[in-house]
């Protein structure tokens, strides 16, 4: 069975073929791939990083095995506004490229890379463009099916491990039991560390493990125990999460526009229900700047920052675009107020 070059069929493939000559690039437009790819941004973005990092050819993929589940991943991600499989094929191509730190060089295994890169592909799956706080207050089916324990995280994982059971998408299958057993692991580590509400413990760590750090003579992180490796895949997925405030201005406001239209359905829902409306989701009292700023002074800039020690000087670039784009946001502040998208 043949698949197309790029994973995908697209009428687009010359211009497609140029982007993707960008994937190890922080910063690379997500939502032009989407376009370029015909809506199927997460399995070209995600074929792509496969057949860069070898990983076919290493773990014995089929293509079409690849392209089966990929697609199929891919048609699990609903159309909600911000959670959807852009953010996923987002997410999945950041987490490529901070694995490409140089003081991680040759620090992870293929398996543990693979392992890093397929939790970011899954992290989101099925999501349906409400916080874990609503479904719990709502008494959703995926509340009492967890419960109320990470309940997105939990499910996202489930779908992805079960769509790997049907044998054409079994991309797995010539892994040993015991590298399919790790692999499972650490992508459930990885997956259920996405959870805000873990947030300042990983970043307590994060910053512990910083100040302890251990190199080698040309500035390579040593990282001995099991702990210590996930830890740090844990901290990686979790700052490629919350990287949108640190990618170029033009494409960190197109996110905001559309995390803010998410989290105001939820408000709206919210509203239907005569539920308390959560902070921030309601469209009538909107202050997006100032969301902004608050976001990236309290998660992402500390949480980042630390990331940024811990490979220096590998992440400086980025905490530099990070630092602008809060200093845009900041300024729009204390002029009139006016729409974040223009
Ligand atoms: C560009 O703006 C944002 C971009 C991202 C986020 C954001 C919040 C939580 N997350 C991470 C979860 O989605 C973790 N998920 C849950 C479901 O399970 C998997 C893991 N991401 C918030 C953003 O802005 C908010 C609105 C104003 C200030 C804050
Ligand atoms: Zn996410």
């Amino acid at each position: 069975v043949s698949v197309p070059e790029l994973g995908v069929e697209t009428s687009h493939t010359d211009e497609l073929r140029s982007l993707m000559s960008h994937i190890n690039d922080w910063g690379l437009d997500t939502f032009r791939i989407e376009d370029l790819s015909c809506q199927r941004p997460l399995t070209a973005i995600t074929y792509k990083i496969f057949q860069e990092r070898f990983l076919l050819r290493t773990y014995a993929i089929e293509p079409h095995t690849l392209i089966s589940y990929l697609l199929t991943l891919e048609d699990h991600y609903q159309q909600v506004p911000y959670h959807n499989k852009a953010h996923g094929a987002d997410v999945c191509q950041s987490m490529h490229v901070l694995l490409n730190a140089s003081a991680l060089d040759g620090v992870f295994t293929d398996l543990e890379i693979m392992s890093a890169i397929f939790a970011s592909a899954v992290h989101d799956v099925d999501h349906p463009g409400v916080t874990n706080q609503f479904l719990i207050n709502t008494r959703n089916d995926l509340a009492i099916m967890y419960n109320d324990e990470s309940v997105l995280e939990n499910h996202h994982l489930a779908v992805a491990f079960k769509l790997l059971q049907a044998d054409e998408r079994n991309i797995f299958s010539n892994l040993t039991p015991k590298q399919i057993k790790t692999l499972r692991k650490m992508v459930i580590d990885m997956v259920l560390a996405t959870d805000m509400s873990k947030h300042m413990q990983l970043l307590a760590d994060l910053k512990t493990m910083v100040e302890s750090k251990k190199v080698t003579g040309n500035n390579i992180i040593m990282l001995e125990s099991y702990d210590d490796r996930i830890q740090v895949l844990q901290n990686m997925i979790h700052c490629a999460d919350l990287s949108n405030p640190t990618k170029p201005l033009d494409i960190y406001i197109k996110w905001t526009d559309r995390i803010m239209e998410e989290f105001w359905r939820q408000g709206d829902k919210e509203r239907d229900l005569g539920l308390e409306i959560s902070p921030m989701c309601d469209r009538h009292v909107a202050s997006v700047e100032k969301h902004q700023v608050g976001f990236i002074e309290f998660i992402v800039h500390p949480l980042w920052e630390t990331w940024a020690d811990l490979v220096y000087p590998d992440a400086s670039a980025i905490l530099e675009t990070l630092e602008q784009n809060r200093d845009w946001y900041q300024a729009r502040l204390s002029s009139p107020s006016s729409s974040s998208s223009t």
